[in-house]
């Protein structure tokens, strides 16, 4: 049996990648493909996928396709709004988009409770991302002082990144104490990142990069760094399609890609 996948924000980086990986599994079948910016145009000059489906320009197209899942990988203006609809109308919801407020958030994990639909939102599919967060959290247990470095193209609309915040909230999950994170005399505002969850997080956009993170923890003499490279896109495919097939088995609403390794 296969399962039928609809995409939002199919034109985008991200959505077309997900088109093509998703046409190329033999469980999955690419039903709908949904980019309001993009609406009329062959998926196949937005994606390479070899289909005959068009981007629509509405959410309503993955419900007349009969889609089961659908995958979000809009940004942070349209996610929450998305997700909503998604749970509303039953449909199981792969996000990957971040920059979800918490308001939304409440939301979707009440909808998520209350209906038939679940939802799996992760910050990172890949699967180095995903052990880099579980990495951090173990060491921060024993070396509490820590700063986040994120390093992302310079398309990017949000920073810090959500990868970059939900290590930074594992990391407070995980240490005993709060240590300073000493401003100095801080010249340039900014110059020592901003705190999230008491982690100094900093954020860098460039040109080549794709997506990768330092966590860096300082000890007595030593200090220990952790580092993840998405050096292409392909790097979070496997994590979306195990995503699609896993999120009907879902309870509710879960966050971190991990609840389904
Ligand atoms: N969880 C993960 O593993 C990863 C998450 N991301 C996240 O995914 C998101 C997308 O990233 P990326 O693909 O690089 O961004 P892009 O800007 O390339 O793609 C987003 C696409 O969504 C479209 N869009 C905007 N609003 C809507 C809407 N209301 N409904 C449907 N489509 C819409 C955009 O249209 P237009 O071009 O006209 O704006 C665009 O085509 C970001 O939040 C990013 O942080 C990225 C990589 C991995
Ligand atoms: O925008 C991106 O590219 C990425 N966004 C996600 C994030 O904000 O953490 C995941 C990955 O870092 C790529």
């Amino acid at each position: 049996m296969t399962i039928r996948v609809g995409v939002v924000g199919a034109a985008g980086r991200m959505g077309a990648e997900v088109c093509r990986a998703v046409a190329a599994a033999d469980d999955l079948e690419l039903v709908a493909a949904v980019d309001p910016h993009h609406a009329g145009v062959a998926v196949r000059e937005a994606t390479g996928v070899d289909t005959d489906l068009t981007l629509a320009g509405d959410l309503d197209a993955l419900v007349d396709a009969g889609a089961e899942v659908v995958v979000e990988f809009t940004g942070p203006s349209a996610v929450g709004a998305n997700l909503r609809w998604l749970l509303e109308h039953d449909l199981h919801a792969v996000v990957g988009a971040t920059g979800i407020d918490e308001a939304d958030l409440t939301v979707a994990r009440e909808l998520a409770e209350a209906r038939p639909a679940n939802a799996l939102i992760a910050p990172n599919f890949a699967i180095g991302a995903v052990l880099l967060m579980q990495f951090a959290a173990e060491a921060a247990r024993y070396l509490p002082h820590v700063e986040i470095i994120e390093l992302h193209h310079d398309r990017k609309v949000d920073a810090p990144s959500g990868t970059a915040l939900r290590t930074a909230e594992l990391i407070a999950d995980a240490r005993a104490e709060i240590p300073d994170a000493p401003l100095g005399d801080d010249r340039h505002p900014g110059a020592r990142g901003a705190a999230h969850a008491d982690v100094r997080v900093h954020s860098v956009r460039l040109p080549g990069l794709v997506a990768h993170e330092e966590v860096i923890f300082g000890g007595t003499g030593q200090t220990l760094t952790l580092r993840h490279d998405s050096i292409d896109r392909t790097s979070f495919m496997p994590g979306v399609l195990l995503g699609c097939r896993k999120v009907a088995s879902l309870d509710g609403l879960v966050v971190g890609l991990e609840h389904v390794l």
